[in-house]
């Protein structure tokens, strides 16, 4: 068995603030892109990658990627992520297993990938996850009105791994209700599938803003790549 890959790369980095989408953006003289789709290319259990770009982008994201055999397609994405994914997710061939990474999180390691891949497999809905580190409270206007048992609380990364079916359904119920989730899990939780937790990795970060770039340039030196 093996899995596909929806890679959503439709945004629009605003908030990183490069003036155009972060993930054409180099990190040492690589785009982060070419990045995080070279860590898929090179996993055994992964058969084809499909990403949501856009649409005046394709052509740019066709030619960057042109020498990665597993990309079997770069398909327009919507104005939200959400969208971007159910617009590949609804024209990719029917398979076992569906993963979700975002474009923008180049550092994904194969150990993940394998942790994720075996329970998904096992259970139907897995999420790479690491522990909170740090209190979380619970602010409205200015003022906290709860603080979380830290134990219970996970900060949530992707990949994010689904078989097809429950994936399918949980965007089709989506759209239906009208329901807007930050993750793929969020709209699986409301169809009542359990999603079980691969513990991740500090180092998956999603390059958001732009002192994400002094990490990846500490985390790339830490690697020695
Ligand atoms: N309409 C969108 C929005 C986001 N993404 C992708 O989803 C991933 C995670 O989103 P985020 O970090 O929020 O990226 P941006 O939307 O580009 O960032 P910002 O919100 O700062 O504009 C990124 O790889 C991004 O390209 C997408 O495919 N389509
Ligand atoms: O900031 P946005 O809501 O566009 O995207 C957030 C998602 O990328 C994010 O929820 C996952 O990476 C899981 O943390």
């Amino acid at each position: 068995m093996m899995y596909t890959v929806i890679i959503p790369a439709a945004g629009q980095g605003r908030r990183m603030g490069c003036g155009h989408n972060k993930v054409f953006l180099e990190v040492d003289g690589i785009p982060v892109i070419r990045r995080t789709v070279e860590v898929f290319q090179a996993h055994t259990a992964c058969s084809a990658i499909y990403l949501a770009a856009k649409e005046d982008e394709i052509g740019q994201l066709t030619t960057l990627l042109h020498d990665f055999p597993k990309v079997r397609g770069i398909i327009a994405g919507g104005s939200e992520r959400q969208y971007s994914i159910y617009n590949v997710l609804k024209v990719i061939p029917k398979t076992d297993i569906v993963m979700v990474h975002d474009g923008a999180r180049p550092f994904i390691s194969h150990e993940t990938l394998d942790a994720l891949y075996e329970s998904a497999l096992n259970n139907r809905a897995a999420i790479a996850a690491v522990p909170a580190k740090d209190t979380v409270k619970v602010v409205v206007d200015g003022q906290v009105s709860s603080t979380p048992e830290r134990s219970t609380l996970w900060l949530t990364q992707t990949p994010q791994a689904f078989t097809y079916d429950v994936l399918l359904t949980a965007y089709q119920r989506a759209e239906a209700d009208g329901f807007l989730g930050t993750d793929d899990a969020s709209l699986v939780e409301r169809t009542g599938v359990i999603v079980h937790v691969a513990q991740g990795s500090y180092d998956n970060i999603k390059l958001t803003t732009p002192e994400d770039l002094y990490f990846a340039a500490a985390l790339l030196k830490k690697r020695g790549i």
